[in-house]
């Protein structure tokens, strides 16, 4: 047996000691598979003293972690911090300029600096690896990478955040508040430090923007990422689009069309009976479209410290192997830079929930509206009676397909009427 292959940890949270844990307890099917004895080393975290429920006092303690990147008793360098700059940044770079590998977990700093981080493994000679850092457990860049690497890939449809998936099943499951099903998933570790990356959908179009560099060979282009969360959908959306035979899902889209790549991140309304409807509580899947494999559908755990902790190690043991891809795929010199479509130019059928006076008159209106924009209305349900003067009911329409533009300027004067009352809610419809 060779020599021990040593490695560097820094963070110790959820996703650090999940790792730990499967090093140690797979030990030796991790030995027997990559022929190498893996070892960590050195580890580093904010806090020494806390208690993690592993015992670290044997492994050299760091209070900075950009020592592990310099230290002779480490050969991969384990990134598990979080955070787009700072300690992350400099730590993964300046172990990849050592010419040390490095495994992260961590989609902002990629998605963020990742064609440059990509650059500098190459010039150095060194390897980068983030299978963690997109959709947990599932080995979706893997299968990118090496699976569907005889395909062009047209398109790339996701779940691709634990956090809001498992919030949106369970308000729809319990009928239970948006707020403490969050500090559900925060208690579960699936959350990110700060949670409005999860719920505003940027922890997503970090995740998209990684996949989308890998699957059409450009750079990574996470400003060009359309992104709106989950934040404004209310129980009575869920309720209305079950009615309506949908479920809502936070959908990250990418599209590669005549050179330009359309990024998306946002709530869609999805048929009950389409795969993706299923797919449920903290778990992911992404459906890759390739010219010659056809829809291929990868689904499960994307959050949480075990599945992350897969991903981690299987990580690892490529090192280990000897394993050597370029980073998205291509040398970084072959990767293009796509024109971005924007969102205007969507096109789809639309769900909007208006809270509107009970009178005479105000379908009409904004019928009348849709109308002038060429929208075609498709369903309409309006609900109860107001037992007030002034009180509002709503009401729900779906259209067929039509332009995003046109949809926009539409609810600009909608929301103009004196007789609607709250701005209108909008969810896009995705035909899967
Ligand atoms: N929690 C999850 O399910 C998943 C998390 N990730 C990513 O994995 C990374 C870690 O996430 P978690 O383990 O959930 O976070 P966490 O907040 O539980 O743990 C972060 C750890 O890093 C340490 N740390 C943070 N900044 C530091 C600094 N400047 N210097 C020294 N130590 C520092 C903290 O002390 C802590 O031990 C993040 O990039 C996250 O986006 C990726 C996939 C899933
Ligand atoms: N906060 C993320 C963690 C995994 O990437 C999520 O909820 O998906
Ligand atoms: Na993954």
């Amino acid at each position: 047996m060779s020599d021990p292959l040593r490695l560097g940890l820094a963070g110790l949270g959820t996703v650090g000691i999940g790792t730990l844990e499967l090093l140690e307890t797979q030990r030796n099917l991790i030995e027997i598979r990559c022929g190498k004895f893996l070892e960590v080393t050195a580890v580093s975290a904010r806090d020494r003293g806390k208690d993690r429920g592993f015992d670290i006092s044997k492994l050299q303690w760091h209070d900075d972690p950009v020592a592990l990147a310099t230290s002779d008793k480490v050969d991969i360098v384990v990134e598990l911090m979080g955070g787009t700059d700072g300690a992350a940044k400099t730590l993964v770079e300046t172990a990849l300029a050592a010419g040390k590998p490095v495994v992260t977990a961590n989609k902002a700093l990629m998605a963020h600096h990742g064609t440059a981080l990509a650059h500098l493994a190459e010039s150095s000679g060194a390897s980068l690896h983030f299978e963690a850092a997109v959709a947990g457990g599932i080995p979706v860049i893997k299968a990118l990478r090496e699976g569907l690497a005889g395909n062009r890939i047209h398109s790339i449809t996701g779940i691709l955040n634990g956090t809001s998936n498992y919030i949106l099943t369970t308000m729809r499951e319990t009928g239970r508040d948006f707020g403490s099903v969050l500090a559900d998933a925060q208690a579960l570790g699936y959350a990110e430090a700060d949670p409005s990356f999860d719920i505003d959908g940027v922890d997503a179009a970090h995740k998209l923007a990684l996949l989308t560099a890998l699957a059409f060979g450009c750079e990574v282009d996470f400003p060009g990422v359309y992104v709106e969360g989950i934040r404004n959908i209310g129980a009575e959306d869920i309720a209305f689009a079950e009615e309506l035979g949908y479920r809502i899902k936070l959908l990250a889209i990418a599209e590669c069309n005549n050179g330009s790549v359309f990024q998306r991140v946002h709530p869609c309304l999805v048929d009950r009976k389409a795969p993706i409807a299923s797919v449920d509580g903290v778990f992911n899947a992404v459906v890759a479209e390739g010219d010659y494999v056809g829809t291929t559908l990868f689904e499960g755990r994307g959050a949480g410290a075990y599945p992350t902790a897969s991903a981690v190690v299987a990580d690892i043991i490529d090192v280990a192997r000897g394993q050597q891809l370029p980073t998205f795929s291509l040398p970084v010199e072959r990767l293009n830079k796509l024109s971005t479509r924007p969102m205007a130019e969507h096109v789809g059928a639309y769900y909007l929930r208006l809270a509107c006076l009970d009178e005479a008159g105000v379908i009409a209106d904004i019928t009348a509206t849709l109308r002038d924009e060429n929208i075609s209305v498709e369903t309409m349900v309006q609900r109860g009676r107001s037992s007030k003067e002034g009180q509002s009911v709503p009401v729900v329409i779906t259209t067929h397909e039509t332009n995003e533009a046109a949809m926009l300027r539409a609810l600009a004067r909608i929301e103009q009427q004196k007789s609607v009352l709250e701005p209108p809610h909008l969810i896009r419809i995705e035909a899967l």
